[in-house]
């Protein structure tokens, strides 16, 4: 596992946030059992969003875990935390020690083949604070994961994220960078993605 901090690592971005990538922080055969475990254990459901005041499914399925003191919405959408597992506070653990900072919730996303997606956006929601660390972890299939600046629109950036990867976001990247996860129509593999957040509350 690489545990180097923060410091030791490359920013993946030109300019306006910082963005460090782990391709082998957790290992592709844990990967793999780590995946199938989340598969199964975690309460997954297919909620809607408002898209222009219009309720619409999600391509995806979805949980959120966390603090139960602490609700958290996005996209118009109240989530009622579960409570830690052991498997997922185990991850947090991993990833606290390199982003050195605590999180409060995580946010599953279960991408069940290539249809599967989640489009432009920027974690920038309030609860999050001004600058937010968000720490993302990847297992199963590997997938596309796009940056784009949200002024200029043509400074890019494709980062096809590994089975057990780790990928961390901070300083004002989410003030600046809009990032997706496009769809992939001939990728047939499941992916989960766990995105740890703070919550400042
Ligand atoms: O699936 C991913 O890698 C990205 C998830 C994401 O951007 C989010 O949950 O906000
Ligand atoms: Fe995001």
């Amino acid at each position: 596992m690489n545990l180097f901090p923060i410091s030791f690592q490359q920013n993946l971005l030109p300019y306006d946030g910082e963005l460090y990538y782990y391709p082998d922080f957790i290992g592709e055969d844990q990967g793999f059992t780590i995946f199938e475990r989340l598969k199964d254990e975690i309460q997954w459901k297919q909620e809607p969003i408002m898209i222009f005041g219009k309720k619409v499914m999600q391509p995806r399925l979805t949980a959120l875990y966390g603090d139960p003191q602490i609700p958290y919405g996005y996209s118009g959408i109240m989530m009622e935390p579960n409570s830690w597992t052991d498997l997922l506070l185990e991850i947090k653990l991993k990833i606290e020690e390199v982003a050195r900072i605590k999180f409060t919730h995580v946010l599953l996303n279960y991408y069940r083949d290539g249809v599967d997606s989640m489009g432009w956006h920027r974690d920038n929601e309030k609860e999050l604070g001004k600058n937010p660390t968000i720490g993302s972890v990847s297992f199963g299939a590997v997938r596309d994961f796009q940056f784009r600046h949200y002024i200029s629109k043509s400074d890019k950036l494709n980062i096809p994220l590994q089975n057990g990867s780790f990928l961390l976001m901070s300083g004002s990247t989410q003030h600046h960078w809009e990032h997706q996860l496009p769809k992939r129509k001939k990728i047939s593999g499941g992916r989960i993605n766990l995105t740890f957040r703070k919550i400042i509350g």
